[in-house]
């Protein structure tokens, strides 16, 4: 039986008075695999912060597992968008990674030895084992996506949010990644990616989520994935030819 993990009604959100998400209305169906797609600044990064609490709403219900985010943010993760991170923050890759852990520790508390372990294999899954003690701000923009997916890891949420971990990494990172999201899926966690490469859309996510300051469709891939979504998404700005059954960018 599908079973309903997110339910969002009417959510609307602004900028001062600029409207960004208007009458935002879904629902996601646990261990779906959903790419969130529109243009730049449709709302996309927006739409993610007002669900997590991290962005006020104008109007609009937010319902995760039955209850209101604060209930149940210890079951959710969330990978930000790279570039909102201030990566001078002096710390390490290790310790960035016990963070995702401190649901479990506490705050206030000391990681233990068997927190640490945690820590060091979720590394190590993302081939960032030599890393540990490195600072942050000194590894690549690829090495830093790695380590913030180790901390998503550690995590162990239900649910997770990532904004773009796909933009600006290398293809081993990329199916490294692509990787880690399949096995969430497989262990029947939920996940959300805001995507832009509209040409991989159809391969990595079983749902997709056409959004432009209102949700122009969501289902699907298989179902939703057409070439007349992703105009009335994009506008006129691109055409698309279906060939052999994939998306062609023509810009
Ligand atoms: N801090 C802010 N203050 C004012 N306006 C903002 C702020 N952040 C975003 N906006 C505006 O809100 C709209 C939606 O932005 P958002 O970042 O959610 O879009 P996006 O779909 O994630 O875009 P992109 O694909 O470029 O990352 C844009 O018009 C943007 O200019």
């Amino acid at each position: 039986m599908v079973k309903t993990v997110l339910t969002v009604k009417d959510l609307s959100a602004s900028y001062r008075k600029n409207t960004v998400l208007e009458n935002v209305s879904f629902t996601v169906e646990q261990g779906s695999l959903t790419g969130i797609v529109g243009p730049n600044g449709a709302g996309k990064s927006t739409l993610i912060k007002s669900l997590l609490n991290l962005h006020p709403t104008l109007s609009g219900t937010v319902d995760f597992f039955g209850q209101p985010f604060k209930k149940a943010q210890q079951a959710i993760g969330y990978v930000p968008q790279r570039g909102s991170v201030d990566w001078d923050f002096p710390t390490n890759a290790l310790d960035v990674v016990l963070m995702g852990l401190y649901g479990k520790i506490g705050w206030l508390k000391l990681p233990s030895r068997s927190h640490k372990k945690l820590a060091y294999e979720a590394l190590d899954k993302m081939g960032m084992i030599d890393y540990a003690e490195r600072q942050i701000s000194q590894l690549s923009g690829g090495q830093q996506q790695r380590v913030f997916l180790a901390r998503a890891l550690v995590q162990d949420a239900d649910f997770y949010f990532m904004d773009e971990p796909l933009a600006g990494v290398d293809a081993a990172t990329e199916q490294a990644i692509m990787a880690i999201l399949k096995e969430l899926k497989g262990k029947g966690k939920t996940v959300m990616v805001v995507h832009h490469d509209l040409q991989t859309v159809a391969d990595y996510f079983d749902h997709v989520l056409f959004l432009n300051r209102r949700v122009l469709e969501y289902g699907k891939t298989s179902t939703v994935f057409t070439k007349e979504n992703i105009a009335r998404t994009y506008g006129g700005n691109m055409r698309w030819t279906l060939e052999e059954g994939s998306h062609v960018v023509h810009p």
